[in-house]
């Protein structure tokens, strides 16, 4: 587990991936009683408002004019020394794992387990798509791919991880 914390431009890269391709694509709430939003829309009791990641992350207000790129760069704080901090991304503006009081409890947990399971596969294995078709990705409630992503995995020169 050591050493998680400082795979940085993996955390980013785990970022925009979900940024681009949201785990829960939208999600909604009803209103127990009579409520206004921020910008005063009004909300009546028994209101479902629904909140979509998908579309938020795909923004241009939100994410400049590039944001059909996959940029793991837009994670890091900028400045001249091209610092390799990462930014603290207001949750509203990317609500992956919710915001607010019922914010996801394992947020922290399920970054610690992406890195850790995506750390420990690459540094033995390179993992290609099978088919260069862009993979269809499925918006239910939590996304999938149609019919998973076939992938193959071939073991990584064992020199080459030794010095890694
Ligand atoms: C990439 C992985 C994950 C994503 C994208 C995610 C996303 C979310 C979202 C969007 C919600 C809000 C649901 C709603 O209000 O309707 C939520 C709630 C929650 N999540 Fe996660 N989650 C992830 C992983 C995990 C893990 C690993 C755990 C537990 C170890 C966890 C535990 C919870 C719990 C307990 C809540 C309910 C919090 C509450 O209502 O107060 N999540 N998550």
């Amino acid at each position: 587990m050591e050493g998680l914390e400082d795979m940085k431009l993996l955390k980013a890269c785990l970022c925009e991936s979900m940024r681009l391709y949201p785990p829960v694509v939208w999600d909604s709430k009803h209103a127990v009683v009579d409520d206004l939003l921020p910008d005063n829309t009004p909300v009546r009791a028994g209101d479902r408002v629904t909140y979509f990641p998908y579309g938020m992350g795909r923004m241009e207000g939100l994410w400049g004019e590039d944001w059909f790129e996959f940029r793991p760069e837009r994670w890091f704080v900028d400045n001249e020394e091209k610092s390799c901090e990462l930014k603290r991304v207001c949750p509203y503006k990317y609500p992956i794992f919710q915001a607010g009081p019922r914010v996801c409890l394992g947020k922290e947990m399920a970054f610690v387990q992406m890195t850790y399971v995506v750390a420990s596969i690459l540094r033995r294995f390179e993992i290609r798509p099978v088919s260069q078709k862009r993979p269809v990705y499925v918006p239910l409630l939590t996304a999938h791919m149609a019919g998973g992503l076939n992938v193959v995995v071939k073991r990584r020169c064992q020199n080459k991880t030794e010095t890694s």
